[in-house]
């Protein structure tokens, strides 16, 4: 196979995989958006998180909420916990790195917060410890996972709300995060400011 065949079986298992995942995630992606209008309007803030591809699928989500999307609207607010090197840092030397972005949240979350937690494998230890913390403070969790779901699917509540791409692919459930990152930005523009077509 040469390169240019390489290519275009990424693009093809990244169409395929978007469009099994279109079929199951829809009404997913739908009640997480209304959590996220739900605590906005109530004056609540969205903390995202995850590692790696994950941490910038986090700063990716809370940029767009903060600063824009594809309209002018007022700033919304947003915060990722993967930005700070030197709470990331102190936490990680001084406790562990399970608890980076735990104790961001027990320092900044409140009740009626939202957090995104996102994890491909669902296994990420300081994402399943910013979960527990995330209940502790009275905030709804919005799950972006994939695979089985792994510990992430086993500790969230009832009234949280879990996105589980229906692949095996750390690279292509993370293709399927972003495009469901950019479907909540779409549907929280859309029912907070109203149609822009
Ligand atoms: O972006 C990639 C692979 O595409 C990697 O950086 C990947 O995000 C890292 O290995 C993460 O540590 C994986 O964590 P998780 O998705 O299993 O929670
Ligand atoms: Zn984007």
């Amino acid at each position: 196979m040469d390169l240019q065949d390489r290519i275009i079986q990424h693009f093809n298992a990244s169409i395929d995989a978007k469009v099994q995942a279109s079929e199951v995630l829809s009404p997913y992606i739908e009640l997480a958006s209304q959590m996220m209008v739900q605590a906005l309007v109530n004056d609540g803030k969205i903390l995202s998180c995850g590692n790696g591809g994950s941490a910038a699928d986090a700063q990716h989500f809370s940029s767009e909420l903060l600063n824009r999307f594809e309209r002018e609207r007022p700033s919304l607010p947003a915060l990722a916990l993967t930005t700070d090197a030197s709470t990331l840092t102190s936490i990680a030397n001084d406790y562990d790195y399970s608890e980076v972005f735990s104790k961001q949240i027990l320092a900044l979350g409140h009740p009626g917060d939202i957090l995104l937690a996102i994890s491909t494998s669902g296994n990420s230890a300081n994402v399943v410890r910013a979960i527990k913390a995330a209940h502790e403070r009275d905030m709804q969790v919005i799950a972006l996972t994939g695979r089985d779901g792994g510990s992430i699917a086993s500790i969230l509540a009832a009234d949280d709300c879990e996105i589980r791409v229906p692949h095996k692919i750390t690279a292509r459930i993370q293709e399927v995060h972003l495009l469901v990152i950019h479907c909540l930005c779409d549907l929280i523009d859309h029912q907070l400011f109203g149609s822009n077509e």
